[in-house]
């Protein structure tokens, strides 16, 4: 990207990394990060104007700690270390680091000890409440730095070399719970770094849509599947912008999409922006190979092999297609770049994927540095429909994964209609936006009613809606009861076949948002 800030942040395996470089973000500055391995001339060639040590899991006297390339402390650069990230710069720098007495982990009260461009800004006020999460303490710092600030179980809680420009905090300023955390980390890059944000969206579209036609030579064409989701309608949009009728869209219908879903989207892409789209009708195909198929990663397993065989086919009979575009963002680029230390945990994710090594095409991935919640900015600067920009994420095995057990269509038939009937009230209610997810799950097995006098035996559908940030955990929401009651009036009367609807109250973890 062309912007002239940019702050680099080296990870040694912080769980908050990926928090400091949306904060920064956030702050119109550009962030990426790089493992804290990176080689020296690497971090030079990135031409960073800051740099952030991240926390991470290790003892800095630990025999397998990780380290830096210590020349990244003579590039003049402000620095700004967290947790482990000031621990290692006391330890190298001459300070005494040690196992703490009273470790920290949760809240903490901050007191501010000496002033300093950190603290700009934050009124009067004595200390701060932030959030802590460590075992080890710098005892003593090192020369040349001053004590900014303590807590009642740690005497150095903050420190900084003003002329040198670096600073240390053994709190986490990233992390929402620490009171001004984002005041703090402004005043490091604006007061100490003098940094001037030039990181918007806007800017972003008109480098990304250049960037795009210096790549893709005049003659070459470009596939990209098509969901309806926000990640591939934006990939999309981008590259129409980019090359117009060279990219050719495909929408698979699998036969497990939501009710009226694959014609929706085509209407509503083909109007407002004139794609390319070709809608490949492959329900038979799908639903042929999940009959009488019941095991869950079974089901997925079937659906993304026959996915990958009817793009493929799709594919092949465009004449020069050189290039798959696909919408890979930043949290999955920083999986395979993160500093794994020992302890570090993965989390691992399921996807349609798994297209680019069989099919022998260049990938082109305009998203690769963007977080989801950017992705929408740009899909509302890009002029893209709200009913998509904040549609709910909808799994590439659809309503298949939703069916528990068996598919018939009769099954998918009642799951359709009771899901639309969640998607309407949670519209109607304003709630659509307010959580991360909402749907409706069929189960297999049927229980006795009692309708109109008469004895019932029929289905039961759950009623799953979750609050999440990151689909990574989340919690049941707290939907009012009026709407539940809606819901499951609606869907007992209006769709046949169901006599019961529950709600489903787990959170994730132990539970996962889908039932299978
Ligand atoms: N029915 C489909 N037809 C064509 N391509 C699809 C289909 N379902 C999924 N894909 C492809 O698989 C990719 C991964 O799906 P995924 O659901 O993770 O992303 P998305 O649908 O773009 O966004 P969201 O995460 O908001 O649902 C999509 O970006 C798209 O390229
Ligand atoms: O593209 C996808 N392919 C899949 O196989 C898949 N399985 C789950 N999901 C979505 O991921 C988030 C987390 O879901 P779980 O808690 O059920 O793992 C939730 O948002 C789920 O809807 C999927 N998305
Ligand atoms: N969160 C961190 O960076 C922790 C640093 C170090 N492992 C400690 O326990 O003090
Ligand atoms: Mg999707």
């Amino acid at each position: 990207m062309q912007v002239q800030n940019k702050v680099i942040i080296l990870d040694f395996g912080s769980q908050y990394t990926q928090l400091i470089a949306r904060r920064i973000r956030e702050s119109g500055i550009y962030s990426e990060i790089h493992p804290c391995t990176v080689s020296l001339e690497d971090l030079k060639a990135m031409q960073p104007s800051a740099l952030v040590l991240s926390g991470g899991p290790s003892s800095v006297a630990g025999e397998e700690s990780p380290q830096v390339d210590q020349g990244v402390f003579q590039l003049g650069l402000p620095i700004l270390g967290i947790c482990y990230g000031m621990q290692l710069m006391a330890h190298l720098f001459g300070g005494q680091v040690e196992p703490a007495r009273n470790r920290e982990y949760g809240r903490a009260s901050f007191e501010f000890v000496s002033d300093c461009p950190l603290w700009e800004g934050l009124g009067d006020k004595d200390g701060l409440t932030v959030w802590m999460s460590h075992g080890d303490t710098v005892l003593t710092p090192p020369p040349g730095f001053e004590v900014l600030g303590r807590t009642s179980s740690v005497e150095i809680a903050a420190v900084g070399d003003s002329q040198q420009k670096i600073y240390g905090l053994q709190f986490h300023p990233e992390v929402a719970h620490t009171e001004e955390g984002y005041r703090i980390l402004h005043n490091f890059l604006f007061k100490v770094a003098g940094l001037v944000p030039d990181w918007s969206m806007t800017s972003f579209i008109q480098d990304c849509i250049q960037e795009i036609r210096e790549m893709i030579p005049d003659d070459e064409q470009v596939v990209c599947g098509l969901s309806g989701g926000i990640d591939s309608t934006v990939v999309a949009v981008l590259l129409h912008k980019a090359i117009g009728k060279r990219l050719h869209c495909i929408l698979v219908d699998n036969g497990v999409l939501r009710h009226n879903e694959a014609l929706e989207v085509v209407e509503s892409l083909t109007k407002h922006f004139d794609l390319n789209l070709k809608h490949v009708e492959a329900q038979d195909l799908f639903l042929s190979r999940l009959h009488g198929v019941k095991d869950p990663e079974e089901k997925r397993k079937i659906i993304g092999h026959t996915f990958i065989e009817v793009f493929e086919k799709e594919a092949k009979s465009i004449p020069d297609v050189k290039w798959l575009a696909q919408g890979t963002l930043y949290p999955d680029v920083i999986e395979s770049v993160s500093f794994k230390g020992p302890s570090a945990v993965i989390k691992s994710h399921h996807n349609v994927g798994g297209l680019p090594e069989k099919m022998d095409l260049k990938l082109v991935e305009p998203l690769r540095e963007l977080f989801k919640d950017e992705v929408r900015k740009v899909a509302v600067e890009l002029g893209i429909p709200d009913t998509i920009v904040w549609r709910h994420p909808f799994p590439g095995p659809g309503l298949a994964i939703r069916v528990i057990g068996t598919i018939t269509p009769e099954r998918l038939e009642i799951l359709r209609k009771s899901d639309r009937i969640v998607q309407n009230e949670l519209f109607a209610s304003n709630w659509y936006t307010r959580v991360w997810q909402g749907f409706a799950v069929l189960l297999p097995l049927k229980t006795v009613g009692v309708m109109g006098d008469e004895r019932t035996y029929e289905h039961v559908v759950a009623l799953r809606i979750v609050d999440s940030i990151d689909a990574m955990t989340a919690d049941w929401s707290r939907i009012p009861p009026e709407i539940l009651a809606r819901i499951s009036n609606r869907i007992i009367n209006e769709v046949q076949g169901v006599n019961r609807v529950v709600f489903d109250i787990s959170s994730k973890p132990p539970s996962t948002i889908e039932w299978e």
